[in-house]
């Protein structure tokens, strides 16, 4: 039976889930976008400006906002973009009003850090009777926004409803591309936000281009073994929600991973960056997540590792550098 998208809920005002709502808009369709903060919701609402994440952007008047997660548990379809930290309690509030079989396209990119648990796992537990979808791919909130030209990643396990939601959902400029490796999707999501901030660490500490660059070939080495590992498919990887945000994420000041990594190398302290922001960075909560995973199956991560460890306030970014170039040298493609 072909599945009729018209209304669309959103999980979380911050500037990527505003930047979908915004994106989802069009003549025709409603959006309820949940944001956590009721000054948010009102500026969306009567100024049509999310001035506390997203400023500077004209919304579109398809889009209704609420802090009311319940308003969106009619939807067709609902994108989950909650902070991967609060996605758990995000999506449990939306069980006693979300339709068995609504697609919940989960869009926020870590891993739980109580449970270890990936966003997909996070569903199933609280939203069992939903079909679950990821989306994930190189995507600046404020690309999408604009309209700029984008393309992600939409992995779903039914692809005929996959397809017919692509279909509701993309424009010219906006592109999901059809997969079936949520899993691999997901993977590639949190793992390239901790490779930022080496990548940004790097740059920062003055380390040079040929350093990064070869800080992104390993961590796609690592990010790869990790998803091999728990049962992903590598052609997901080389997709772009692995290779495509791994070059973008590790590439540009715009995100905030890298551009922690950077503050990192020119010696901030990490409770100082954080606290200046008003962004979430997932990296950080990943990395150390990301750490005991690997360890815990046995996977080599020596970036992530020494990502972890300067999070985690272990070892200076001077000693992480020098225990990554002291690694011994050894073949490219070995697996573990
Ligand atoms: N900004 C971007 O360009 C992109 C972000 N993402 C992912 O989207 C997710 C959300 O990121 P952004 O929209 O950028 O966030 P943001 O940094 O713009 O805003 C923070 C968000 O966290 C929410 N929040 C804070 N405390 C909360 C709580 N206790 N419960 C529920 N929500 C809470 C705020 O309401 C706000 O929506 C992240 O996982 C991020 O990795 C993915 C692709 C692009
Ligand atoms: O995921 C992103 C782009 O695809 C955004 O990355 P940051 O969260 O590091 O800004």
């Amino acid at each position: 039976m072909t599945k009729h998208f018209k209304t669309f809920g959103v999980i979380g005002a911050g500037a990527w889930g505003t930047a979908i709502a915004q994106m989802l808009a069009r003549e025709g369709q409603t959006v309820h976008l949940w944001a956590l903060e009721p000054e948010v919701a009102d500026a969306i609402n009567t100024a049509r400006e999310n001035t506390l994440f997203l400023k500077g952007v004209p919304l579109k008047p398809e889009i209704r906002a609420t802090n009311r997660l319940e308003d969106l548990g009619t939807a067709d379809a609902i994108f989950a973009v909650a902070p991967a930290q609060h996605t758990r309690v995000t999506l449990r509030a939306l069980r006693a009003s979300l339709r068995p079989g609504t697609p919940v396209v989960l869009c926020s990119k870590g891993i739980e850090l109580a449970t270890g648990e990936f966003m997909t796992q996070v569903l199933k537990d609280e939203l069992p009777e939903a079909v679950p979808a990821v989306m994930s791919g190189p995507s600046f909130a404020i690309d999408v926004a604009r309209g700029l030209p984008t393309a992600v990643t939409l992995a779903m396990e039914d692809a005929a409803l996959g397809t017919e939601l692509i279909q509701a959902i993309s424009t010219p400029t906006f592109r999901p591309y059809l997969g079936t490796d949520l899993l691999g999707a997901e993977i590639g999501g949190a793992v390239k936000n901790v490779l930022a901030i080496a990548c940004g660490i790097a740059l920062g500490k003055g380390l040079g281009r040929s350093a990064h660059a070869a800080l992104i070939a390993r961590g796609y080495a690592e990010m790869t073994r990790l998803a091999l590992a728990l049962g992903a498919e590598a052609e997901t990887l080389t997709g772009l929600s692995g290779l495509g945000d791994l070059v973008l994420t590790c590439s540009s000041e715009t995100s905030r991973n890298m551009s922690l990594g950077l503050a990192l190398g020119k010696g901030e302290a990490l409770g100082d960056i954080l606290a200046a922001r008003n962004a979430v960075t997932e990296g950080v909560a990943t990395a150390p997540v990301l750490r005991r995973l690997a360890r815990a199956r046995g996977i080599e991560m020596p970036i992530s590792e020494a990502v972890a460890a300067v999070i985690e306030g272990e070892i200076s970014v001077d000693e992480a550098i020098t225990a990554l170039l002291m690694r011994p040298v050894k073949a490219e493609a070995v697996k573990s």
